[in-house]
């Protein structure tokens, strides 16, 4: 018995001679939330679909729990699916449409009512048995969808863009709810979305890709803080990315020329193997310093011009130009307004060298 609930080995797949999904390896352990993030058209639907057995690999295996699927069909590959469009059947109630799977699997009807109070529980839809679709909200109408993919207890369950069609408020609570039933299932679950602050907050791990194949994958807090390439810097969260004119390298990290700018940073990264072409700062490592915490910083220290401030509410977006052609965003908590200069005056920054990221393309 294999100890990963999925797995893809070396797939591809072409329509005609354009491969949409490239060489793609994933091995996915039970229990784990693992968001496939990408931008439009990067593969992440066929991906799925090749997972549920919708479109065939034109080469390499899928295995769920260490089983080929090549040659299983997609209603029994125990696999559950929410999709953007949940499509409840309008003229069946709750309890109907939650146990439209397990009817179709025969399941005994005294087993049957039981599944469906327990997924009805654990979405937190107790009580809403006998209502219809049009009588419940969006956020429940999904929920409903939920617990009928659910039901059957799948061992995987695969969702595609599920909460797209949500207003944000509800999209937000959303996310806490899925993780928490996931987590409470302990199923595994594949997760495909193009909206990178629902991957961070529910993930336990995140696999980004990029035409067709993984530009990296890892854990969201890894991803944030140690992108690997300047598509994953600016895709998931803000990032000053500037580029680099030459480097020199030493035990303690890496001094870097940036631009024309005659400006040097220090970063505590080493090149491993290509030479640094960028390097990535996020907006909220900047600090502004005032003159007695620069005098004793260690780190980098730059010296710009304010000029301009956006008001986010809790943050302040900050743009500072610290050479001709070179402005740095810079995020700050509202409360450090007061160290702020006028617009058009000299500000001070700082930022830690274990903040400054290398990247090689
Ligand atoms: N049946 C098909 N025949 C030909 N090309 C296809 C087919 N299905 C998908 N594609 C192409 O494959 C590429 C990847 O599509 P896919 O739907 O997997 O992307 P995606 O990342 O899910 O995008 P989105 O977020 O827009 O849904 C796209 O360029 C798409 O046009």
């Amino acid at each position: 018995m294999s100890t990963l609930d999925i797995e893809l080995q070396s797939v591809t797949k072409s329509y005609g001679v354009v491969p949409v999904v490239r060489n793609m390896s994933l091995a996915v352990p039970p229990g784990e939330f693992v968001s496939i993030l990408g931008p439009s058209g990067c593969g992440k639907t066929t991906t799925l679909n090749m997972i549920a057995g919708f479109a065939a690999p034109s080469a390499g295996d899928i295995r769920i729990r260490g089983r080929s699927q090549v040659r299983v069909s997609p209603e029994n590959r125990n696999i559950g699916l929410v999709f953007q469009n949940y499509a409840l059947f309008p003229h069946m109630t709750v309890a109907e449409n939650v146990g439209f799977g397990l009817k179709m699997r025969k399941v005994p009807r005294a087993e049957m009512e039981g599944r469906i109070v327990e997924a009805l529980e654990s979405v937190h839809l107790s009580g809403f048995a006998d209502r219809y679709p049009r009588e419940l909200s969006g956020g429940q109408q999904q929920r409903v969808a939920l617990a009928r993919a659910i039901a059957p207890r799948p061992s995987v369950l695969l969702l595609d863009e599920p909460l797209s069609n949500l207003d944000l408020k509800l999209r937000e609570a959303m996310r806490i709810e899925l993780k928490e039933i996931q987590a409470a299932l302990g199923m595994t679950f594949i997760y495909v979305t193009h909206d990178q602050e629902e991957a961070m907050a529910m993930s336990d791990r995140i696999v980004v890709m990029w035409q067709g194949e993984i530009a990296q994958a890892g854990r969201p807090a890894d991803i944030y803080r140690h992108p690997q390439s300047s598509f994953v810097a600016n895709f998931i969260g803000r990032s000053n990315l500037i580029p680099v004119s030459s480097f020199r390298s030493s035990a303690d990290g890496t001094e870097i020329l940036l631009g024309s700018s005659g400006l040097r940073l220090t970063s505590s990264d080493r090149p491993v193997a290509d030479a640094p072409r960028f390097l990535c700062i996020r907006p909220e490592s900047l600090r502004i310093t005032g003159d007695a915490e620069t005098a004793s910083a260690g780190g980098n220290r730059l010296t710009g011009t304010l000029r301009r401030i956006v008001n986010l509410g809790a943050q302040l977006d900050l743009s500072i130009e610290i050479a001709p052609e070179l402005s740095l965003s810079v995020v700050i908590p509202s409360s450090q307004s007061g160290l702020l200069p006028a617009i058009g005056e000299e500000c001070r920054v700082f930022v830690a060298a274990e903040d400054v990221t290398l990247l090689s393309h």
